[in-house]
């Protein structure tokens, strides 16, 4: 099947050979061609450029863009999508003045998320999660990773990353699965936390490489959570195991967590509200993937990442919505994008591009999706007619998108 879109306004982040990511300078840099073409042949992108060079061809549907915009689909690389029920009750305490640290004293945030889940069956986490995944992909979302984490017991973590394998099966969207055991210290635990890190370790990690269900291990890793040194052993445990780290890190305090994702190789590490010049240097020189979750900062009114500095010192950002129902109970990447130009003054290319290529390498697919490169997954979006993709980022709280394309599939 081909599938010829003509008259594009604007084509974005075309890139003719495939990047990895974009870090510093490189970040003010998105590629575009106006009044472009973009031709599909089932799930590939196989040409594009200007309507000047546009050789006739034989097609089974062309479809005129005229006005419109068209830029690769946002790439969500950090998302809690399963979970057994939302939390508004702590939204609410949250207003009356408790802070999110210490509802969570109090034995509310993750832990009460694990209770819930513990009582859900698979098939009902499923079917909840499957109605959020269909929302995220018709807001423009066409790569996503999902974390266990909420079930913190050895069935309950296999349960959830049952459920995101069950997605993976049946939806076309590139999924990726994270491990996330190590997201808080189960209650009955408390007194005895070296127990339930021999279970991550001993149990739950055999178990989620012989059922082939995580592509990566996470690690919350902050004060009152994992320290360090508990990160740096439960990391390495999955690297032996074959999972690659994605790390939660410098949340609400810089702990030296930093340096043991970098020396762990962590493709990714995630949150930074907090990030120190001794944070940067460990970052520079690495392949780890700094990514910034602006709608956590947004919900829980703690500070937003400092995305500014981080690309001054020739960094790399990624963008991403953390999705779940404590911290961030929303997974548009229209409006991560909006709050990022808004509140962290990242211009719409480097939001953009934090979003899509650089998104889609800390979902180690950038060689799949991200861009709109021959050769690449047609996984694309079409705008409604704009003025121009500033308007995409401008136009915060709603979103722009009118149609999405999976695998050359519209949604
Ligand atoms: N900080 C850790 N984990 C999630 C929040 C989980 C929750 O509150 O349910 C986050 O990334 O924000
Ligand atoms: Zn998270």
């Amino acid at each position: 099947m081909t599938t010829l879109f003509i008259n594009i306004k604007e084509l974005i982040q075309v890139r003719e050979t495939s990047v990895q990511k974009v870090s510093g300078e490189e970040m003010k840099e998105l590629p575009t061609i106006k009044n472009a073409f973009l031709l599909i042949e089932n799930e590939l992108i196989v040409d594009y450029g200007s309507m000047d060079a546009l050789q006739s061809k034989e097609v089974d549907e062309v479809i005129d863009a005229t006005g419109k915009i068209i830029l690769p689909t946002w790439c969500d690389s950090h998302t809690h999508l399963v979970f057994a029920s939302t939390r508004e009750g702590e939204f609410v305490d949250r207003i009356n003045g408790l802070t999110y640290e210490e509802i969570a004293e109090k034995g509310g945030g993750i832990l009460n998320s694990a209770k819930k889940l513990q009582n859900t069956s698979e098939e009902d986490l499923y079917k909840d999660a499957e109605v959020r995944l269909q929302k995220v992909i018709k807001m423009g979302t066409g790569a996503i990773e999902i974390k266990s984490g909420y079930g913190l017991s050895v069935e309950a973590e296999l349960k959830m990353l049952r459920v995101v394998k069950r997605l993976k099966e049946n939806y076309n969207i590139p999924i990726k699965a994270t491990f996330l055991g190590a997201h808080a210290i189960p209650a009955e635990y408390k007194s005895n936390r070296e127990a339930y890190i021999e279970m991550i370790i001993n149990e739950m990690i055999p178990l989620v490489i012989q059922e082939g269900l995580a592509d990566y291990i996470d690690v919350f890793c902050e004060k009152g959570y994992y320290t360090p040194e508990e990160t740096d052993r439960i990391l390495k445990a999955g690297k032996e195991a074959g999972l690659i780290p994605k790390v939660h890190v410098n949340q609400f305090n810089s702990i030296g967590g930093i340096a043991t994702c970098v020396e762990n190789k962590a493709l990714s590490v995630d949150h930074l509200e907090v990030i120190t010049d001794a944070d940067i240097d460990q970052l520079k020189g690495s392949n780890t993937m700094p990514v910034a979750l602006p709608s956590c900062s947004f919900f829980l009114g703690i500070p937003y990442t400092d995305g500014r500095k981080l690309i001054s010192h020739n960094l790399p950002l990624a963008l991403a919505t953390d999705y779940n129902p404590g911290s961030t109970p929303s997974g548009n990447m229209n409006f991560v994008v909006s709050l990022a130009c808004i509140r962290m003054k990242l211009t719409p290319e480097e939001a953009i591009n934090a979003a899509t290529i650089n998104g889609a390498y800390a979902l180690n697919l950038e060689d799949q999706i991200g861009s709109i490169t021959r050769g690449k997954l047609a996984n694309f979006m079409v705008t409604e007619t704009i003025t121009s993709y500033n308007f995409i980022p401008y136009n915060f709280g709603s979103h722009t998108i009118e149609d999405v394309y999976i695998k050359g599939i519209r949604m």
